[in-house]
């Protein structure tokens, strides 16, 4: 299970910081290696104090293992020949990290594997990031040969996921009184992305408004809805428009309801619980938006465990490799470790661990 991670403590949030902006794959900076130390010490300071407003650290790894919990004793039942089904954790910017993920799964005797991101949609920047640093986490730890793989790439667009956000939009909805409910305005918001991502041909924003129009319909939304991003850093241009420019807006005009709902993370962090609960909460009732909330996250939400195992098994049962996407390089794309494929992977058609040698790394 990849996702980007998270400080646990607040000891760990300058290691964190200094990771991810040493992280080419996630961010570009001149001078990376100096200008990438100098923001994540000076920024390290106010990100601590917002993880120690939520508590003193990130949950995702406390969410992350009740989801691979629950994933996999549902795996089981579902799929008694493929089983038993174990998860491991690999994150990118926080431990566990990728070679630590691997290493445990040596250790228990773990042959076929699926590298299942946690990111619905697909950014080369998260998901990519993420599988381009396992993969070279197989050749750090000289497990090349260990596993069978296959890969989740995206699953924007599933049913179990689209299910359970349009239930997690109507709990969002119930906080109103009912004379209320029909005037709440709906307002998706996606972690934003640099547009020198998007000019190279990052597949995230259509595939964030995929997965808006399919819960939409799902939600049977009678509401009104938007979509905006949220959460960029530094000086670059990010995708607009953006979540608190939106708010000063909709509050201008009067809007008094607007339901945000984090349509691009399935659990708590720091983005929904600092960023749009306490930043952007008091931003609108500043602004007079007396009915400013937020949908809850998925976290452990039942349909959204029912939807973790349904994917992995729609995927075993597929056979595939991976979705077709996968092999499609951003037409802008000048790294070459992206879209690789480690040296054994599951043949297509098969979901067995029949071996075929990757076609190209
Ligand atoms: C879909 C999810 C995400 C995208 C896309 C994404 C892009 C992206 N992020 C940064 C920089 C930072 N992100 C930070 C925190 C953070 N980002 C995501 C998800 C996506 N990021 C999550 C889930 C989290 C929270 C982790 C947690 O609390 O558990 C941070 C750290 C916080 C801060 O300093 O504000 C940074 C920095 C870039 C540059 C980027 C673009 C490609
Ligand atoms: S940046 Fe998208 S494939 Fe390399
Ligand atoms: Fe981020």
């Amino acid at each position: 299970m990849m996702n980007l991670g998270g400080p646990a403590t607040l000891d760990e949030v300058e290691p964190f910081l200094l990771r991810l902006f040493a992280d080419k794959e996630i961010i570009q900076l001149p001078w990376q290696d100096v200008l990438g130390k100098f923001i994540a010490t000076r920024r390290a300071p106010k990100v601590r104090k917002l993880y120690d407003a939520i508590g003193g650290g990130s949950p995702i790894l406390t969410w992350t293992k009740a989801q691979g919990d629950a994933m996999c004793a549902r795996l089981d039942e579902m799929s008694p020949d493929t089983a038993p089904h174990k998860f491991y954790v690999s994150f990118r910017y926080t431990a566990p990290f990728a070679d630590d993920a691997l290493k445990a799964m040596k250790a228990d005797g773990i042959t076929r594997a699926v590298a299942f991101t946690q990111y619905p949609q697909w950014s080369c920047s998260t998901t990519g990031s993420s599988l381009n640093d396992l993969w070279r986490a197989l050749d750090r730890t000289g497990l090349q040969d260990a596993f069978t793989w296959s890969i989740i790439d995206r699953w924007g667009e599933h049913e179990g996921f689209v299910r359970s956000m349009a239930s997690a939009i109507d709990d969002g909805l119930d906080q109103y009184a009912d004379h209320e409910r029909d005037d709440v305005l709906v307002l998706f918001s996606a972690h934003s992305l640099p547009l020198k991502v998007i000019d190279r041909g990052d597949a995230y924003p259509a595939e964030i408004a995929a997965s808006v129009s399919r819960v939409v319909q799902a939600a049977e939304l009678r509401n009104p809805y938007m979509l905006s991003f949220q959460s960029e850093v530094g000086p670059v241009r990010w995708l607009g428009p953006s979540t608190e420019t939106m708010i000063k807006q909709l509050a201008a005009r009067g809007q008094k309801n607007v339901l945000v709902v984090p349509i691009a993370f399935t659990s708590d962090h720091i983005e929904t619980l600092s960023e749009i609960d306490i930043e952007y909460g008091e931003l609108a009732h500043s602004l007079g938006m007396t009915g400013f909330k937020r949908a809850p996250s998925l976290n452990a939400r039942t349909e959204f465990l029912d939807a973790l195992a349904d994917i992995v098994n729609g995927h075993l049962e597929s056979g595939q490799p991976h979705s077709t996407q996968y092999k499609q390089n951003c037409p802008g794309c000048t790294n070459a470790a992206c879209r690789g494929l480690p040296s054994k992977m599951t043949t297509q058609g098969t979901r067995d661990v029949s071996v075929e040698s990757a076609a190209s790394r």
